[in-house]
């Protein structure tokens, strides 16, 4: 008999074939010319998920980063997956660095129903399917992943503020990742990023239990007309209310 996956593990399946085809393409093309390898590893990791999706769950929509934003047959539509082909594209093209991410999340509707963050330089992969067992805070000082190269300003005095060390990591992904193994305990973002980029890292962050919000504390919102949600903050469960006050403190 055939059996049809469920939308959780259609997520994990699809997030790490594209990511093993990334990975393909950087040793194929090497380091040398990093625009083209920008270039080839969003377009080909798009059309390798876009078919995919087309073809499996044929009467879905989908909002990527490299395709139609616009479309408005989604906004009426029941379920919609949401998808980055290639999170973290400035590291993807830098030789030896591994906080890049394959993104794919399917929202239904009202609310995020599965996702899978590929991270293939890693060979992990966390999913709906599977929520990673969140770590225990230890209670040392909280370390805060921040953009490597697009810092809110105001992180700097959050950390200070509430005690914390900055650490830069590219890729939303990445970072959300880095949260639910424990690597650091929290991730902020402030000044502008897009539904695909935390979609899916969000559905495996709620689903293991983790704290994701806008940085005032209200709900991340997705499949909405403009796919702009410039702020996030995502934590282990207990270091949210400080943070959340935190922030409160320093927009007033
Ligand atoms: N100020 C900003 N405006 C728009 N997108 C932003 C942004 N800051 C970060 N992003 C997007 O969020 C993702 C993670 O960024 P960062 O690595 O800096 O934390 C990147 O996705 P892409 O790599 O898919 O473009 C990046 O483009
Ligand atoms: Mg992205």
């Amino acid at each position: 008999m055939m059996t049809i996956r469920d939308d959780h593990s259609l997520a994990g399946d699809l997030a790490m074939e594209a990511g093993e085809k990334l990975l393909r393409l950087r040793a194929q093309y090497g380091f040398d010319d990093a625009k083209a390898l920008k270039d080839a590893g969003d377009r080909s990791s798009h059309e390798f998920l876009v078919e995919s999706l087309e073809r499996l769950r044929p009467s879905d929509h989908i909002l990527s980063e490299e395709g139609e934003r616009t479309n408005p047959a989604r906004l009426s539509a029941n379920r919609v997956w949401i998808v980055d082909p290639l999170d973290g594209t400035r590291e993807f093209s830098e030789a030896g660095r591994t906080d890049w991410a394959v993104h794919v999340a399917l929202w239904e509707d009202g609310r995020l129903a599965a996702g899978a963050i590929a991270l293939p330089a890693q060979g992990a992969t966390l999913t709906t399917a599977n929520p990673p067992k969140l770590p225990a805070g230890n209670g040392q000082r909280p370390r805060i992943a921040v953009s490597r190269t697009r810092p809110p300003e105001f992180v700097q005095k959050l950390a200070y503020l509430v005690g914390a060390d900055l650490v830069p990591i590219g890729s939303a992904g990445a970072k959300i990742a880095a949260v639910l193994t424990g690597q650091v305990e929290a991730y902020v973002h402030a000044g502008g990023q897009y539904e695909w980029d935390s979609a899916a890292p969000v559905a495996v962050a709620l689903a293991a239990g983790a704290h994701a919000s806008r940085i005032d504390g209200s709900e991340l919102i997705y499949n909405q007309a403009d796919p702009s949600l410039p702020d996030i903050l995502v934590s282990l469960p207990d270091l949210a209310p400080t943070l959340l006050a935190g922030i409160r403190d320093l927009h007033q």
